[in-house]
């Protein structure tokens, strides 16, 4: 028999509501058993108390709620209990349950993942729910919402489609060699794939910009000690996350703060200023996770400071490239009618009175949007799915170039298979854990 799990479905802690999903074959019994009424119709919900079936003692008035299986998130039996968000009362309607025969508590991702073991879900669209909770800007729900209404799941499973008809064709070829098919029935299975091989290569060349908007995109600040680049992180973070001093060498550790730049999710870290004469072995190492994390951001602020000019700090310098936004601080102490630093244009700001900084917001939400925005087409979300279209591809690459239709026929379909395994048509049952875990426990 399959256990009924049951979980608190929203965050823990006070709140006005907290609802306790319950699903599997014992859920309408376990109801009936908080209730003592007969079950109510399902898809309405109903106002009623719920008590202890042991001690008789009532825990709440509740708004219950009940769907039949396989109409369902789980395509099990299942029980919503919206009940007051306390403390006690949630507390004592999870002992209940837990008292009851045939009930325990979901472990994580549990719901998620009988709801795709029902085939209520694909792969794609399960973890497109885990992102859909943790969604943090607009552009993340955007991406998440589309993966959970199949987007991506449905382009994988046309490719799919695709190959199991080229495979059919070559498969024909083998087992009718004599036959008088038309010359080569194999040679038609080509084009498909090579076709298919450059579509997928298409899609994994997008930088990266569906994991990215998963992550948000990485932006270091870099400059030279006392350029003002805490002070330049707090000003954008609207908060103090990193101590400002007048002493050069004040930042050691990289400070991450999230941001949402126009629906983009953004992670900016404040980095050790950058100088040779480190004053001791902590600002040395400072100093090495500062150029770590410039050589692995997706986007540099590189700050210079505009009192020292035209001296420009060589270290920060060499950092600048296509992918660096040059900033010129401290232009309220000076005459910054030029926003140049060397041959570079400059957003000029003020960290200490924030002029400026609307500038360089825009500047840096452009890029985010030139990093992240999509064009329409849904995007690869996970290193998991890259690494199997990857493989796909290959295999096509491979069957392209096979002497024989045997050859051919069995890259053709390990390169199904490496799809199936995205959506979970195929032998999954190694991956599950590990992608299910990630999930919180009520989901
Ligand atoms: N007048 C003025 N002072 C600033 C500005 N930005 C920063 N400062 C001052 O410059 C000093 C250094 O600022 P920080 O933000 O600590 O500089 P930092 O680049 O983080 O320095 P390190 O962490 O030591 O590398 C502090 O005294 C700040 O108050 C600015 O725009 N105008
Ligand atoms: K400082
Ligand atoms: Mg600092």
């Amino acid at each position: 028999m399959i256990p009924t799990i049951f979980a608190l479905a929203t965050a823990p802690g006070r709140a006005g509501v907290a609802v306790v999903r319950v699903s599997g074959p014992a859920s309408g019994d376990a109801l009936v058993a908080l209730t003592g009424k007969a079950l109510p119709a399902p898809r309405m919900a109903k106002l009623v108390r719920l008590r202890d079936p042991t001690s008789g003692e009532a825990l709440d008035d509740a708004l219950v709620l009940r769907f039949t299986a396989p109409r369902s998130f789980t395509g099990e039996d299942v029980v919503e209990l919206h009940l007051h968000g306390g403390r006690a009362v949630v507390a004592g309607v999870v002992e209940a349950l837990s008292a009851l025969p045939g009930l325990r508590v979901a472990e994580p991702g549990e719901f998620t993942r009988r709801a795709f073991e029902n085939g209520k879900l694909d792969l794609t669209e399960a973890e497109a729910v885990a992102d859909l909770v943790d969604a943090e800007t607009s552009a993340q729900r955007r991406q998440a919402l589309r993966q959970m209404e199949g987007a991506l799941g449905q382009l994988y499973d046309g490719w799919r489609e695709r190959l199991t008809r080229s495979l059919a064709h070559i498969e024909a070829d083998i087992d009718f060699p004599d036959e008088d098919l038309p010359s080569g029935v194999s040679d038609a299975a080509r084009p498909v794939l090579s076709a298919l091989a450059t579509e997928i290569d298409a899609h994994l060349d997008d930088r990266g910009r569906g994991e990215r908007l998963r992550e948000g995109l990485h932006i270091a600040i870099v400059g030279a000690p006392n350029a003002g680049k805490s002070s330049l992180l707090n000003a954008l973070a609207r908060r103090e996350a990193a101590i400002v001093s007048a002493r050069a060498g004040t930042t050691r550790d990289v400070i991450e703060v999230h941001l949402d730049l126009g629906g983009y999710p953004v992670v900016l870290a404040d980095t050790a200023g950058l100088r040779e004469a480190a004053a001791d072995e902590v600002e040395e190492e400072g100093i090495r996770r500062a150029l770590d994390r410039a050589a692995r951001a997706d986007v540099k602020v590189a700050v210079f400071d505009a009192t020292a000019l035209p001296v420009l700090d060589p270290a920060t310098v060499a950092l600048v490239d296509k992918d660096t936004v040059v900033v010129l601080n401290k232009t309220d102490l000076a005459d910054a009618a030029v926003a140049k630093v060397g041959e570079w244009e400059a957003v000029a700001v003020s960290a200490r009175t924030g002029s400026g900084l609307p500038a360089l917001e825009r500047r840096l939400t452009a890029f985010s949007a030139d990093r992240l925005a999509g064009s329409g087409a849904p995007a690869l979300t996970r290193a998991r799915h890259r690494s199997a279209l990857e493989e796909c591809r290959d295999a096509l690459r491979r069957a392209l170039t096979a002497p024989l239709p045997e050859l051919m026929a069995e890259d053709v379909r390990l390169a199904s298979r490496a799809l199936g395994r995205i959506t979970g048509r195929v032998d999954v049952e190694d991956l599950l854990d590990v992608i299910f875990r990630d999930f919180c426990i009520g989901k």
